[in-house]
């Protein structure tokens, strides 16, 4: 089975948002804010609607940064991971059926968290490159 998932690297004041996982086998774990894309969809507009519900936030732009490809035991896991902004005066709010927790986590902080296991390449990744990454010339 092959699930797609789109997701958001949010990054305000120079942090990374993070989100922990409320509910199912998952649940504790860290993740960024995102979810399936659905038939018909396409995974930008998968991006916009899932910040949407799960962060009551508007996607103003997004680039795709990378996709990830992780066999978990059940699935395959193909993750398209989005730099994306938000409105700079947006406050992200942490939906309990979605969220326990959000966490602005610094460069240095990324792996104070546990990551879901997909996570972490890209998140090594995104640490050595984070200056290019949230570079404001890109957006
Ligand atoms: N959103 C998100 N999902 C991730 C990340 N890393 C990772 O392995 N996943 C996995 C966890 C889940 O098995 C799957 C996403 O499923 P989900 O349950 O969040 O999707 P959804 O919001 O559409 O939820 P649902 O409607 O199916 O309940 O992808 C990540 O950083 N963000």
């Amino acid at each position: 089975m092959n699930i797609h998932v789109a997701a958001a690297l949010i990054n305000q004041d120079g942090r990374l948002l993070a989100a922990q996982r409320s509910t199912g086998s998952q649940a504790g774990a860290w993740e960024l804010p995102g979810g399936k894309v659905e038939e018909g969809e396409s995974s930008v507009e998968a991006l916009r609607r899932e910040i949407g519900e799960e962060l009551s936030c508007e996607v103003r732009s997004a680039w795709l940064y990378d996709t990830v490809e992780f066999d978990y035991p059940e699935f395959h896991l193909t993750m398209d991971c989005y730099i994306t902004r938000l409105d700079p005066e947006a406050h992200p709010s942490c939906d309990p059926e979605v969220h326990s927790e959000l966490r602005w986590l610094a460069r240095d902080e990324l792996f104070d968290v546990e990551w879901l296991p997909a996570d972490v390449d890209l998140l090594r990744g995104l640490a050595y490159y984070w200056d290019e990454a949230f570079s404001d010339q890109l957006l």
